[in-house]
């Protein structure tokens, strides 16, 4: 894999990339030459980002490496004849911060302690703290940074958003709302925590050659994966075989839809459609057969009995078909909370499974933990937060270190997990994490996380015959659901993907991916 895609694939905790920068430190490279290096780039970055034009540039200068970074920046940029004011509110500063302060003081560059000496500034460059914070800021820093946010000026922080947690994301206390990071070396995990994206704006990495060998050295018993276009189309079932039939390229049976929610079958039916899943069975209540006919020609809708109100009340597949010959079995969106003796059934049987919608709140009352252990084939779950809570009960903080709780999940029920979010995440048992890193907003909308359960099991279907593993084919779909809505929403507003426009998308984003 060549360089640049294993580093935007890679995720990094704190203590991670102390570890990492203590090896390059001990082979050799002289900590003020590392850093030079460093905010060389980060300026080139800036001179991007304002245009090269002379600007008022507002400097915040923190006691660490991450304060080092900014004096250097704020050099170079007073250099090159951007007018430079700088905010260094630490008395005590590390020995080589400090020397680059002494040194721009020496240029006459004005430093003070108090913030308002930055309020005419055009941008902000935010050096207070890097991947060092550990506790939560106090006075005067804190007051200082909601100052700062109040401006609302476009500012730059450099490697994380000073008061953001470099793991959780969690703000310690208050954080800077910054319109652009700079992501120093490899990505940290903290930015790809939900709770963070609204201090990070645009966020980008600044590949400083890292050796491999540092990174793989420190990285091997823990593998976080940022999940990217190059890693989800290396899972995607293309080329086809020249030769090939339609259940070679996979058998999905989904089991959905109820009289009150009809359209979250059609919704599933036209994600599994557009993965391109060789065979689509589609079991519904028989009052729905002639609507998902109509909606989806080339599948096979299985009529199923129902119950008064109009929920399948029992799978009757047609003759010679067997639960156990399919692909992949998904059960959920729309089959309401009555359909338990169904879930109980699929769960029972060796087909890989994917729930979702009410097959996971059914799930959540048989006890979720107890019953998918008891699982002989792969199960795939796709929650919300609102579903993981009820699912897993006594995991904490699904809210706040989502990616630490989707992690236990795993472990502990033996499934795959999506948890689905503005970045969402999938563990798998072993304890490895996949994140999706773009998504939009358009997506939160009825009717979207049917597309993706649909989209997820047609892969999986195509994916189970071809050896592929589950958990990158889960990645895959998570990072095309997210991309055909990034694409609708460019075209039509993030108001304007609503499911079923969502799923013409599909097909546009693997096309102008691969063609
Ligand atoms: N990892 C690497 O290879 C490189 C790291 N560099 C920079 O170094 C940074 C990390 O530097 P440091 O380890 O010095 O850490 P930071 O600069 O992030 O900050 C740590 C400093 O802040 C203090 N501190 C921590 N929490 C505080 C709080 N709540 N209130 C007040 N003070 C607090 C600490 O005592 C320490 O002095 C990175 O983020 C990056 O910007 C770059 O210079 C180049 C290379
Ligand atoms: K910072």
């Amino acid at each position: 894999m060549q360089r640049q895609q294993y580093i935007s694939q890679t995720i990094v905790t704190a203590a991670q990339m102390r570890e990492i920068e203590a090896r390059i430190f001990a082979a050799g490279m002289p900590v003020p030459a590392l850093m030079e290096k460093v905010a060389g780039l980060i300026t080139h970055k800036i001179n991007q980002i304002i245009k090269n034009k002379h600007n008022q540039i507002g400097i915040l200068v923190g006691s660490g490496h991450n304060g080092g970074d900014a004096l250097v920046v704020a050099r170079e940029l007073f250099l090159q004849g951007h007018k430079i004011t700088i905010y260094s509110p630490f008395e005590k500063l590390k020995e080589l911060t400090s020397q680059h302060q002494q040194y721009v003081q020496s240029l006459g560059i004005n430093i003070s302690n108090s913030i308002n000496t930055l309020q005419n500034s055009d941008y902000l460059i935010d050096g207070l703290f890097g991947f060092g914070l550990e506790r939560n800021l106090t006075e005067p820093i804190a007051s200082a940074i909601n100052t700062i946010n109040e401006w609302s000026k476009p500012t730059i922080s450099i490697d994380i958003p000073s008061g953001l947690h470099t793991d959780t994301g969690e703000v310690l206390g208050t954080a800077i709302r910054a319109t652009h990071t700079l992501c120093l070396g490899l990505w940290k995990l903290g930015l790809l925590q939900d709770r963070a994206l609204e201090y990070i704006g645009t966020s980008e990495l600044i590949d400083f050659d890292i050796p491999r060998a540092d990174i793989e050295a420190v990285l091997s018993d823990t593998k976080i994966h940022r999940i990217t276009k190059h890693t989800a189309l290396s899972a995607l079932p293309l080329p086809r075989p020249a030769v090939t039939h339609k259940y070679k390229e996979g058998h999905l049976l989904l089991i959905c839809g109820s009289q009150r929610y009809a359209g979250g079958a059609i919704l599933t039916g036209l994600g599994a459609r557009a993965s391109g899943v060789g065979m689509l069975s589609i079991a519904v209540p028989e009052y729905l057969k002639p609507l998902l006919v109509a909606q989806l020609p080339e599948a096979l809708i299985i009529g199923c009995p129902e119950t008064e109100t109009g929920t399948i009340a029992q799978l009757k597949l047609p003759a010679n078909t067997r639960l156990d010959s399919f692909s992949t079995i998904a059960i959920g969106p729309g089959i309401t909370t009555e359909a338990a003796p169904i879930v109980e059934q699929v769960l029972e049987n060796t087909d890989p499974l994917v729930i979702d919608a009410d097959g996971l709140n059914i799930l959540a009352t048989m006890g979720a933990v107890k019953t998918l252990q008891k699982r002989k084939a792969p199960t795939v779950l796709t929650p919300h937060t609102g579903e993981f809570k009820r699912l897993f009960p006594d995991i904490p903080d699904a809210q706040n270190n989502r990616i630490e709780a989707v992690q236990t999940a795993a472990k502990q029920s033996g499934a795959i997990i999506l948890l689905k979010g503005a970045r969402t995440a999938i563990a798998n048992p072993q304890g490895n994490i996949w994140i999706n890193p773009d998504s939009t907003p358009a997506l939160a909308r009825g009717g979207s996380g049917d597309v993706l359960t649909g989209l997820l099991a047609g892969l999986l279907a195509q994916g189970i015959n071809k050896s592929t593993p589950i958990e990158q084919t889960v990645a895959t779909a998570a990072w095309w659901h997210a991309q055909a809505g990034i694409i609708g929403a460019e075209e039509r507003t993030e108001l304007g993907v609503d499911a079923h426009t969502l799923t013409h998308y599909l097909p546009l984003v693997i096309s102008t991916s691969v063609l």
